[in-house]
């Protein structure tokens, strides 16, 4: 290995940073790496035994880690097409690649999902009695490594989970996008994958509210199936075993997560109507983190109040059980955040704009643009209610949290041409 010292770069703006030649069995693409000739006179007294590699982006291309952990059926993949949507353009599976692949691209985000780093095909998970939940059928080492080395504008090959076949296919190419999302049951896991990320989000679906979820989504599958009633009550039963079976993992590796997160959208059922146990109207809870770099908390009416809304009148229109809003200071796993909830459900998004004009700190580029999105993908579902509401005003503060981190490593090197 030899001793790197003194490089050229191809442009000023880049930011490069020296590493170790690539590792091919941790997946990272040679094509990628940029070796440089050494140039300087001055620092040059490095050894020159083997190869050195730099590995570079350019200033404006720097790779914003965003991680998104939930259980499975939680709504990641409703969230991830609201973000993607935010900063514009669709995101498809890579072209030409293997049409299973669980990645999504758009111009500006590449979302990958951790599943891909099952170390454990569904038959060896069968065999050692353990689920996907459990770390030791993932493999931590491999992701830190790939999100690390896709963060420093390296791209990897990484690894695909095949949900269709439960096995493990050969690996897709990565590049390094301008945010890349990692999306999955285990994100804040490892302490040196949580390091890398520039904001976290966990969605926290309360256990009535994914049943709810589950049913509603395999019983849709069924009906296109045409299946007969005794197969859906059948159904009913497995999906409830199903959530039963993975309980224990998804308390002791999953939800423990959630304190680690910057936002945490939290869905329970609605406090509007008594003993409501259908899971239609939800109350959801937006709790934000206080003091996290680059992200400001959203507000109701006066930042750090404690705020108590009901809009339904003469601007909202609201049918039963009606729509309450509530805001204020609290403590989260010992940290201060700030919550802001929703309880109900819209009737009309259009009037959405209502309430949107009473939320600062949102993070919108004009206004009227949390409206203007909702009613883009008012066939998303949780459009009508907090779930929509909140991914979309996170899609919007991810953006700004981009826009803020890019522009101050931009600005760095320019402050320190004028010292
Ligand atoms: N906000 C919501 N309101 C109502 N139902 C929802 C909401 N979000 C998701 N669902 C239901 O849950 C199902 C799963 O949503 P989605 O595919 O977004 O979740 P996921 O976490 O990506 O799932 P998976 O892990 O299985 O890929 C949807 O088909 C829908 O039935
Ligand atoms: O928790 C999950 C995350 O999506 C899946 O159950 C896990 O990835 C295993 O997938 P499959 O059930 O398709 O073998």
């Amino acid at each position: 290995m030899a001793v790197c010292s003194a490089y050229t770069t191809q442009s000023l703006n880049s930011t490069c940073s020296i590493s170790t030649p690539a590792k091919t069995h941790l997946g990272f693409h040679q094509k990628q790496v940029v070796f440089y000739r050494r140039s300087s006179k001055r620092g040059g007294s490095g050894s020159s035994s083997g190869p050195c590699v730099i590995t570079c982006s350019a200033g404006d291309s720097q790779t914003v880690v965003i991680g998104l952990a939930a259980d499975s059926g939680c709504g990641k993949s409703t969230f991830m097409r609201r973000l993607t949507s935010v900063f514009g353009g669709a995101a498809e599976p890579p072209k030409g690649g293997n049409p299973d692949s669980n990645t999504l691209i758009s111009d500006m985000t590449t979302v990958i999902c951790l599943d891909d780093y099952h170390s454990l095909d569904r038959t060896g998970r069968k065999e050692k009695g353990v689920t996907a939940l459990d770390p030791r059928a993932n493999d931590f080492d491999l992701m830190y490594e790939q999100v690390k080395a896709i963060k420093s504008g390296v791209a990897v090959d990484k690894p695909i989970y095949n949900h269709v076949t439960g096995l493990l296919d050969p690996p897709e190419l990565i590049k390094p996008p301008k945010i890349l999302v990692i999306e999955g049951l285990h994100p804040m896991f490892d302490e040196r994958v949580r390091d890398l990320l520039d904001f976290s989000i966990y969605l926290d679906i309360s256990n009535e509210v994914k049943f709810a979820w589950k049913i509603q989504r395999d019983l849709t599958l069924l009906k296109t199936l045409q299946r007969d009633m005794a197969e859906r009550g059948h159904s009913l039963e497995s999906i409830k075993a199903s959530i039963e079976a993975r309980k224990p993992d998804f308390d002791a590796y999953i939800d423990p997560q959630k304190k680690y997160a910057d936002a945490v959208i939290e869905v329970l059922p609605t406090q509007l109507i008594p003993d409501d146990n259908e899971g239609k109207v939800l109350r959801v809870r937006l709790i934000m983190k206080e003091g996290v770099k680059h992200f400001s908390p959203v507000y109701l009416f006066d930042e750090g109040s404690t705020i108590s809304w009901i809009p339904c009148g003469r601007k909202l229109t609201c049918s039963y059980p009606g729509i309450k809003f509530h805001y204020g200071p609290d403590t989260y796993f010992g940290n201060e955040v700030s919550i802001l909830e929703m309880d109900g459900q819209f009737d009309r998004l259009d009037e959405l704009i209502y309430v949107e004009s009473h939320l600062s700190n949102i993070s919108t580029k004009f206004y009227g643009e949390v409206t203007q999105q909702m009613l883009k993908h008012a066939d998303f579902p949780g459009s009508n209610n907090g779930t929509g509401l909140f991914q979309t005003i996170v899609g919007l503060k991810i953006r700004d949290l981009y826009e803020q981190i890019t522009s101050s490593k931009t600005a760095a090197p320019l402050e320190a041409t004028k010292a």
